[in-house]
């Protein structure tokens, strides 16, 4: 049918309406091809060359001869149309035809238009099986109708008087549509248009941003045009849409590049690492702002990180609590860090035990204080552990304990502090929302909120091995607790000393060591004699480092490790204790480590084993040198927790929970708790080239020092702005 040729109606071409592909018919009153009427041109499609050959007869036969009168005589229809078989494109624009009632398609008719003329119903097309391109611009289309079941792959209907979108349902083909200039003020109607590729709506009424939810699953759109509609007015209209509508690569006819598709998702939903980039980067932008403060107790360093202890999951799993009865205990070795928070206090909690209660302002204040180390908002409140509250807490000579969503963790993890975070998580929902909705603090909106964000943490914990260093259910609170006791006792050591009775490991609340002869000495003063923090760290690192030959030391490391392979080959399962820590050199606050001086060369210094953090991050320079829990202690032998597969978490809490119940596991025999239970996971990241260990710094203090300290904690202000 290529090349066309533009020619003008005459009778010359009478005989080629055959071949008739597209039809521009000029200022007519009616559908009738007047001969010779300088206004309409046709273009004519290349004659075949097999009807070129049958075309001489063909034209003399006198049954067209008969066509050709026939159609001349017709006056006022557009019988004359269906004779031309394969016409394509009819373009009517410009007349002042009002109806097309009674036409009469040809038979492969694909592309008519009428433009500019009054039309205001569509009918008359239901036989136009082939018509793929329907344009009926400028008319006075009230509403869309008569294109039922048509296989259109393009429809213009702008500049009609559409108010709405309707029945196109049907057109399942429809892969361009123009509606714009029109009344339209909603895009209802279009959600089943799932081949749908370019939409125009401009010049329109369509005012409110979530009428994109109507064509957010078509996955094929690319373009949209919106100009010249109420909605441009919307706050951050591009953003919002391109957040929608993620799939558009022009909109309002400019293309959408990566930065905007990023910065929308940023924007509306923001990855867990960028919000806790942003909140990290507030507090060290305002941190820098301010005069800077020296909080020696908790400085960064190279090796010694100041101990912390995260206790991390859903709200009222009970951390808080948790990490409440931890420092209540162990308070020689833990102090509960009180974070801020705007929210009021729910009855019975107290200001500074809990929280810091305080207003939004004065939170605002604190975080263009530089005061906080991380933020987070939850439920519309505010919440923040300063700096201040940790150095409080470091001052005591304790490490510090806090509990936060996983916000926080993923900002606290972009800070200098080096915590331990251990995830609590419920498996039992109906449990868990039953706990809730005892506590009477929460609407059903915050329960199903927290209840939503147990996969969130499953989730973290199954794609990010190490991420958590522990993992805890907290379905009973009494069975997660004597987990986490478990967990924390063995890591202080302080197991061992109670097996051996206190000899001469003992460890006093006066932080002081007690050597064999009796003779007492202060903790600190054993490191303190030796050199300062830095070149403590300097020389830890130096030993830490894996030496050509091996030592007597790390031989025997290794042989234990093979011993462990050996157990497990047969079939004993080590304690979750061993495996959380096993990776890490086991380590202690100075006050606990009676040959802290010796560390560098003791048993779990070796070089695979102390390649990495301790368990806790309680470190001091020393390693604990009583014994590595692992050592000589029976798996399972009065353990509360049992080893689990990390994978398992979050793909099905359910199976997880059976995991842990006595007789599935392959070590059933030994004691454990039904739904109590650890789960280790791989050192993180980086911690291999951190083999030693912050100490606490002093350990707890007296009464009396530590009130002292307060003060002159306060004086410890630096201004070196
Ligand atoms: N600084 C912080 N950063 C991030 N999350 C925090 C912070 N402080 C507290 N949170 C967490 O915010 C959530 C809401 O705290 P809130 O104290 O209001 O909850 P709760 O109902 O008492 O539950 P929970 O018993 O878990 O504390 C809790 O999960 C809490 O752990």
């Amino acid at each position: 049918m290529e090349p066309e040729k533009k020619v003008k109606w005459s009778e010359q071409c009478r005989g080629w309406c055959r071949y008739v592909t597209r039809m521009h018919y000029g200022k007519k009153a009616s559908w009738r091809p007047e001969p010779l009427d300088d206004t309409l041109e046709i273009l004519l499609g290349e004659e075949p060359e097999r009807e070129r050959e049958a075309r001489a007869p063909v034209q003399e036969s006198p049954e067209l001869k008969e066509q050709q009168e026939e159609q001349e005589s017709h006056d006022g229809d557009l019988s004359c149309v269906s004779h031309m078989p394969y016409l394509l494109t009819l373009d009517a624009s410009h007349n002042q035809i009002s109806d097309f009632f009674g036409f009469q398609p040809p038979k492969n008719l694909k592309v008519p238009q009428w433009l500019d003329n009054f039309i205001s119903e569509i009918r008359g097309l239901e036989n136009c099986s082939s018509l793929t391109h329907l344009s009926i611009e400028h008319n006075k289309i009230l509403r869309i109708s008569g294109l039922n079941n048509l296989k259109l792959r393009q429809l213009c209907l702008k500049g009609n008087l559409l108010r709405k979108i309707e029945n196109l349902q049907t057109l399942q083909s429809l892969q361009i549509l123009d509606l714009s200039s029109n009344r339209i003020q909603s895009m209802s109607g279009l959600q089943d248009l799932h081949l749908l590729g370019s939409l125009n709506l401009e010049s329109n009424m369509i005012g409110e941003i979530k009428e994109y939810t109507y064509v957010q699953h078509l996955l094929l759109l690319r373009e949209l045009n919106l100009k010249r509609n109420p909605i441009q007015e919307q706050p951050d209209y591009r953003r919002a849409v391109t957040f929608i509508l993620n799939q558009l690569s022009v909109l309002d006819e400019k293309p959408v590049t990566v930065e905007e598709k990023v910065s929308a998702v940023n924007k509306y939903d923001p990855s867990l690492e960028t919000v806790a980039a942003r909140d990290h980067m507030t507090q060290i932008v305002y941190q820098y702002m301010q005069p800077q403060r020296i909080f020696d107790s908790t400085l960064p360093s190279l090796d010694t990180p100041y101990p912390m202890l995260v206790l991390t999951g859903p709200q009222a799993c009970g951390k808080r609590e948790l990490a409440h009865r931890l420092c209540h205990e162990y308070s020689d070795y833990f102090g509960y860090g009180a974070c801020h928070t705007t929210r009021g206090p729910y009855f019975g909690e107290e200001d500074g035990c809990d929280y810091h209660f305080i207003q939004e302002e004065e939170f605002e204040n604190m975080t263009r204080m530089g005061q906080f180390v991380q933020t987070m908002q939850y439920d519309g409140n505010w919440y923040g552990l300063s700096r201040e509250a940790i150095e409080r807490v470091a001052r005591e000579g304790l490490a510090c304990c806090v509990h936060m969503e996983l916000e926080g963790v993923f900002s606290l993890k972009t800070s200098h502090f080096e915590p331990r975070y251990i995830l609590l998580i419920p498996t039992n929902t109906e449990s868990y929302v039953s706990h809730m909705k005892t506590r009477g603090f929460y609407t059903n909106d915050q329960i199903n909120k927290a209840v939503s964000r147990i996969d969130l943490y499953a989730k973290t914990n199954r794609e990010r091995p190490g991420f958590f260093d522990s993992v805890i259910l907290s379905d009973n609170r009494k069975e997660a607790y004597s987990a986490l006791r478990q967990l924390i006792k063995e890591y202080l050591g302080l197991e061992e000393q109670e097996k051996e009775g206190g000899r001469s490991t003992g460890v006093t609340p006066q932080n002081v060591i007690t050597d064999e002869g009796g003779n007492s000495t202060p903790a600190r003063k054993l490191e303190a004699n030796t050199t300062d923090a830095y070149s403590q760290n300097y020389h830890s690192k130096v030993h830490a480092r894996p030496l050509p030959q091996k030592s007597s030391a790390e031989l025997a490391s290794i042989h234990r490790r093979q011993q462990m392979v050996r157990d497990a080959l047969v079939g004993k399962s080590p304690r979750a204790y061993t495996q959380l820590f096993k990776r890490y050199a086991h380590t202690t606050p100075s006050l606990l480590t009676p040959h802290s001086h010796t560390a560098g060369h003791n048993e779990d210094s070796s070089s695979e084993e102390s390649g990495a953090s301790s368990g806790l991050s309680m470190n001091s320079s020393a390693v604990l040198s009583v014994g590595s829990p692992a050592d000589g202690l029976e798996a399972g032998s009065g353990s509360k927790v049992e080893h689990l597969d990390v994978s398992l978490l979050g793909q099905n809490l359910e199976k997880l929970k059976d995991h842990t119940e006595p007789g599935l596991s392959p070590d059933s025999s030994s004691s454990i708790p039904e739904q109590a239970a650890v789960v280790s996971s791989p050192g993180r990241p980086g911690s291999k080239t951190k083999p030693i260990l912050p100490p606490i710094p002093l350990g707890r203090k007296s009464a009396e020092a530590a009130s002292k300290q307060q003060l002159t904690g306060q004086a410890g202000q630096v201004d070196e702005g």
